[in-house]
């Protein structure tokens, strides 16, 4: 499971957390502007915005779960395992459009597009074909969330074709699909950040005994779609600052809502779910801060440390042990 989100303040923020039971190796990625890109089917592209995200490094590829680029664009892919499907490669001369691999879906994007409106426009004339990186890294079936500072959108490659749908919550997780995601939220209209009015009937006095009971209901296991309930909850009745450190911090505490921690999700025997890593990208300043399993200290990397101009991946393995901060020794 993998839960994603968007927070805005003076900046706009977007992360996700990767649950899974194992880690690919994958590190900080950044494609400076002239790193070839050589897609499968739609060809090369020497020039391009630059990116900043996490990425499995395959053969020199960045094969990104997560990025943002220069412009303030960002996408991440989600697990949607039984329900992403994907087209056939046609040979070119039978298809006017575009075909995308879907491990090259995010460069694909984000290479060339500012907004989400630009997004939009490629995504009209595109296939994305599930064609595989390699034998050992087989179609991985995900979902999309791309988002500007100003709106976000999820695209979802099905059976019945390819649905781009408006999220005006700025969260996605996994399974169901979107629409049936957004339409559980329904079932929560009652709940609040305030606390409840004793209206269960007349003839009762209940009391609000204890802070927090306008949430009563909110789910707490780590199916995904509790996690969307959960998180769509705290991401809308967040409350932060607006400076950086402030925002950072708040957007952790809105991820950390969905925390998986080791023990309390069996995949297969003696397997556990967990937090892997959490990731809040400032779209705007290009810089990607995170968190691990065992590194609660927020760290970061910043594109704009680097020379964007080059043609060369330059990675940041991730700092995956964090240090207990003493007081008195
Ligand atoms: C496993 C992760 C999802 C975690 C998740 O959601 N776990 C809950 C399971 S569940 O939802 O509860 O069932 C996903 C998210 C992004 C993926 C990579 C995307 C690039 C690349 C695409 C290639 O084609 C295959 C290799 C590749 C490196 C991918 C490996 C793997 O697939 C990644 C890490």
């Amino acid at each position: 499971m993998c839960t994603a989100a968007t927070y805005k303040t003076k900046d706009f923020y977007m992360g996700r957390t990767l649950d899974y039971e194992f880690s690919y190796g994958e590190q900080i990625a950044i494609t400076p502007r002239n790193y070839e890109f050589d897609f499968r089917f739609a060809g090369k592209i020497k020039s391009h915005y630059a990116l900043i995200g996490m990425a499995f490094v395959a053969e020199g590829y960045p094969l990104y779960y997560d990025a943002v680029n220069e412009k303030g664009l960002g996408m991440a892919g989600l697990n949607f395992v039984g329900n992403a499907a994907y087209e056939e490669a046609l040979p070119e001369d039978e298809t006017e459009v575009s075909q995308v691999a879907q491990f090259e879906f995010i460069p694909w994007i984000l290479t060339q597009c500012a907004t989400v409106a630009e997004a939009r426009e490629k995504l009209a004339t595109m296939r994305l074909t599930g064609t595989a990186f390699s034998e050992q890294l087989p179609t991985a079936q995900l979902h999309w969330i791309i988002a500007d500072k100003d709106s976000c959108i999820v695209v979802e490659s099905m059976k019945d074709g390819l649905h781009v749908y408006d999220n005006p919550v700025g969260v996605l997780t996994n399974n169901p699909p979107f629409l049936s995601q957004m339409f559980a939220l329904n079932n929560y209209a009652g709940v609040s950040r305030k606390q409840p009015e004793s209206t269960f009937a007349g003839v009762l006095q209940l009391d609000a005994y204890s802070r927090g009971m306008g949430g009563m209901g909110i789910p707490g296991d780590l199916s995904s779609q509790s996690r969307f309930v959960k998180v769509a909850f705290t991401k809308l009745n967040s409350i932060s600052g607006e400076e950086e450190d402030e925002s950072v911090s708040q957007f952790f505490h809105i991820l950390g809502s969905v925390d998986q921690q080791r023990g309390c999700c069996e995949v297969t025997e003696g397997k556990y779910e967990i937090t892997i890593y959490t990731s809040c990208c400032n779209t705007a300043k290009g810089i990607y801060y995170y968190t691990t399993y065992d590194n609660h200290q927020i760290t970061a990397v910043d594109m704009h440390a680097e020379n964007l101009d080059s043609d060369q991946l330059i990675c940041y393995p991730l700092l995956s042990k964090g240090k207990v901060r003493w007081q008195n020794k």
